[in-house]
């Protein structure tokens, strides 16, 4: 088994702290030999226990970076436009959390279920970046991938509803503070107004990051953007709008789709519950759990890998319409856990060794 250093960039934020829970578990392709943490200043020298081990974090700095055979960016695209050009050019596999790379034609922009065929040495080696998409374009690749080949997809229509884990630890202490300030001085407002740009606790907000001049929201383009990219159809028909609500972790959302081809709920249930990684809860008598047989909610998806898909339903305002719901944990498989799936994919594909052997 390939012994691995690996680096988290970003490391005491929410998607690196998820990032450090998952490296803790075993994988088929990789052990990680040694594990490097890096964060910002104010974070270097607090220490973590990484199974038998201490790791202390480091300020983040190239010279330690380059130690590493693969390096997990859960930082600002700024960080990952400043270091990974650097780190790539000597070989080290960088799997890019930010949205820095996922429009760059070199780079790919991978969920191993979809297209992991874009993980092979020849597609990376003279540039070994991988891109990670945003927290709802992943689930949403993975049902639309599925449905799309035995369908035919021809326009989708998707409405989110996103935790605010979404937007980093701060955003998570925005809402924990709003919340306390309610109920202790019946007031709705905190100290970090930067953060989103209205009170999020007990609100709803159609505003996901900043405004674009054709009206959608960056997050918004994002979902259409990496979506086209990932199912390689630069001319799928699909309209988001992204919605920011007063949950911690997991995001939800509602898509329409019309395909080519004659569908059922039941066809699309079967279709889903057989593409690995999601899991289809829609039947009562399918599952134990009272409170889970039948629909997925965020908490429920918090810390669960699969992407739960439920309300499976024709809908009639297309001639073969489905309209469905879907939830995963934005920080597993919507960050993190795709992120390490790519490095154990790619050491079980031996892209890493040939980097290493390069
Ligand atoms: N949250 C989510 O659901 C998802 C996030 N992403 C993307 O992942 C990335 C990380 O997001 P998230 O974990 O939510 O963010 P957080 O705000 O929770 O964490 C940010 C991390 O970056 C570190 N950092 C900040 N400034 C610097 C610096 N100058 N040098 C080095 N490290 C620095 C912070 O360290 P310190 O604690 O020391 O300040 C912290 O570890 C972002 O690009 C985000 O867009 C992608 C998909 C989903
Ligand atoms: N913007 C997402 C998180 C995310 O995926 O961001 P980005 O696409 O910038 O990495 C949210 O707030 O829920």
């Amino acid at each position: 088994m390939l012994e691995l250093t690996i680096g988290i960039v970003g490391a005491t934020g929410v998607v690196g702290q998820t990032a450090f829970d998952i490296l803790a578990d075993d994988f088929s392709g990789f052990k990680v030999k040694k594990l490097k943490m890096y964060a910002s200043r104010s974070s270097a020298g607090k220490v973590f226990n990484f199974r038998n081990s201490k790791v202390t974090i480091e300020e983040i700095n190239l010279e330690s970076l380059q130690e590493c055979d693969a390096i997990l960016f859960a930082t600002d695209a700024a960080i990952s436009q400043e270091y990974i050009p650097k780190l790539a050019e000597k070989g080290i596999l960088c799997i890019d959390k930010s949205s820095a790379f996922r429009s760059h034609s070199a780079v790919p922009l991978v969920v191993p279920e979809v297209n992991a065929d874009q993980l092979a040495y020849e597609k990376i080696a003279k540039f070994p970046v991988i891109a990670s998409p945003n927290c709802c374009t992943i689930p949403l690749v993975m049902v639309l991938k599925a449905l799309d080949e035995k369908f035919s997809l021809i326009r989708a229509i998707v409405s989110t509803y996103q935790s605010v884990s979404g937007a980093g630890k701060p955003a998570v202490e925005v809402l924990t503070e709003e919340t306390k300030n309610f109920f202790v001085n019946q007031d709705l407002t905190c100290g970090k107004s930067d953060i989103f740009p209205k009170s999020i606790a007990f609100n709803v907000m159609p505003y996901v990051a900043g405004l674009l001049e054709n009206g959608d929201t960056d997050e918004e383009s994002k979902i259409i953007s990496e979506t086209r990219k990932i199912l390689a159809n630069p001319k799928l028909l699909l309209a988001a709008t992204s919605v920011r609500v007063p949950t911690f972790v997991g995001h939800g959302e509602s898509v329409t789709l019309e395909f080519k081809n004659k569908v059922t709920a039941a066809q699309v249930k079967e279709t889903l519950s057989q593409f690995s990684g999601i899991s289809v809860i829609d039947e009562k008598s399918k599952f134990e759990e009272d409170d889970y047989e039948l629909f997925v909610t965020p908490r429920e998806a918090h810390g669960k890998d699969d992407v739960f898909v439920s309300r499976v339903r024709k809908t009639e305002v297309f001639e073969n319409g489905i309209a469905l719901w879907i939830v995963s944990d934005n920080l597993r498989k919507g960050a993190a856990l795709n992120a390490i799936q790519i490095i154990n994919f790619c050491a079980l594909n031996g892209t890493i060794l040939s980097l290493k052997r390069k």
